[in-house]
């Protein structure tokens, strides 16, 4: 299995190289040859090709059986303008490879409930919610423009959504949900957008495909306010992908961290790109304190769903928990009482666990 490795930059080559490390232990363990290409995208490509994502390393992305990327950006390239930041890495690659459903699952770990940023009563018995989020189209691809004007500039940013889309990402939410508890929620902004007047359309036509799931909607705005009042009445939420952004980052901290969130961004293949949510952390990076479990996660995700490797894929979810279990944290989720440790140490419980 051909694996094209991207670390990126900031604290994303620290996560990612213990992801790696995890993946050859599993190989290790049940027989599977990983290998893996590292290709830059993001800053450092930037510094070393003068482009966020060079053809080459697209190219190489598509040979590939799954992309595991870390995180691309840092204060280094933010006055770049916009088409050369690294951050374009991320939009190219999405694009590119056609990985238009972004699966974000925020599930709080039990061992995690102190580290939630909400009190126990509210958690109850867990949060396990998943943000299936719209990833290749959307405001963060519709037409642009920048002018002078009087007084000083004018500049624009468009969502657009065809039906088509929205189809094919409700489908996908829709899928999920008769997998799990059969609720989903679409999340949208109709009372104001055109663009969610369309989305809440569509995804009612999509629902007849699905009888036995509930759907319901809520706008945006109400969305961000209800998962912090009452998580619990969530299983599943689809949206656009600029919503799906925010409301992730948000989710993440019902689990105890940001760094805690894996992400699988697919399309109508197996070939899948893997990925944190978080970004590159420049606060700090390069300071063996990032949590790499989101990444580790993702792996689990890659195994999963590239791959077909349940049994391995859970073995790394079980992994994780069992440190957790353990008492041991990075920073991020540190809780008096339990033993903190960093990037490296937390990369080295996960694969003594393994077995
Ligand atoms: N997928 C990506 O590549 C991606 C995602 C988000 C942001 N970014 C980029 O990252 C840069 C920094 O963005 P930001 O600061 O808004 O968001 P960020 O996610 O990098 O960090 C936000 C906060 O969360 C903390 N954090 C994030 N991941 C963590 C981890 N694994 N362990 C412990 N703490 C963690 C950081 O220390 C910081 O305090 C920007 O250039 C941004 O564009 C990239
Ligand atoms: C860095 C940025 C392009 C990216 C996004 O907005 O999609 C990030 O925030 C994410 O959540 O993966
Ligand atoms: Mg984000």
């Amino acid at each position: 299995m051909k694996i094209a490795l991207i670390p990126g930059d900031g604290i994303g080559p620290e996560v990612t190289y213990e992801s790696r490390r995890v993946l050859n232990a599993i190989g290790e363990k049940f027989g599977h040859s990983f290998s893996f290409t590292e290709v830059p995208a993001g800053g450092n490509a930037i510094d070393s090709f003068g482009h966020p994502l060079p053809q080459e390393s697209l190219d190489e992305c598509k040979k590939s059986d799954a992309v595991l990327l870390g995180a691309v950006g840092g204060p280094k390239w933010d006055d770049l303008p916009g088409e050369l930041r690294p951050e374009q890495a991320l939009l190219g690659l999405r694009k590119g490879l056609g990985v238009f459903a972004n699966l974000r699952p925020a599930v709080l770990f039990s061992q995690l409930k102190g580290a939630s940023a909400l009190k126990e009563e509210i958690i109850g018995d867990g949060i396990d919610i998943l943000v299936v989020r719209e990833l290749t189209g959307g405001i963060y691809f519709g037409p642009k423009t920048l002018k002078e004007v009087p007084g000083g500039y004018e500049a624009t940013d468009t969502e657009v959504y065809n039906t088509g889309e929205i189809k094919r990402i409700a489908r996908v939410a829709f899928n999920a949900a008769m997998k799990r508890n059969k609720r989903l929620c679409s999340v949208d902004k109709a009372n104001i957008l055109e663009s969610s007047r369309l989305w809440r359309k569509v995804v009612i036509e999509v629902a007849k495909e699905y009888p036995e799931v509930e759907l319901s909607h809520m706008y945006v705005d109400n969305c961000a306010m209800q998962l912090i009042r009452y998580p619990r009445q969530f299983d599943v939420i689809v949206t656009s992908n600029m919503f799906g952004d925010i409301l992730s980052d948000e989710a993440s901290m019902l689990t105890g961290s940001l760094g805690m969130l894996p992400s699988a961004s697919l399309g109508s293949s197996t070939l899948g790109l893997y990925e944190p949510i978080h970004g590159t952390a420049p606060d700090i990076a390069g300071q063996n304190k990032a949590n790499p479990l989101a990444s580790i996660l993702s792996t689990a995700m890659m195994l999963r769903y590239s791959f077909n490797l349940e049994k391995e894929a859970q073995l790394i979810e079980d992994a994780v928990r069992g440190v957790l279990e353990d008492g041991y944290r990075t920073g991020d989720i540190m809780e008096t009482g339990k033993k903190l440790v960093g990037t490296k140490e937390m990369g080295d419980l996960v694969i003594a666990k393994l077995g």
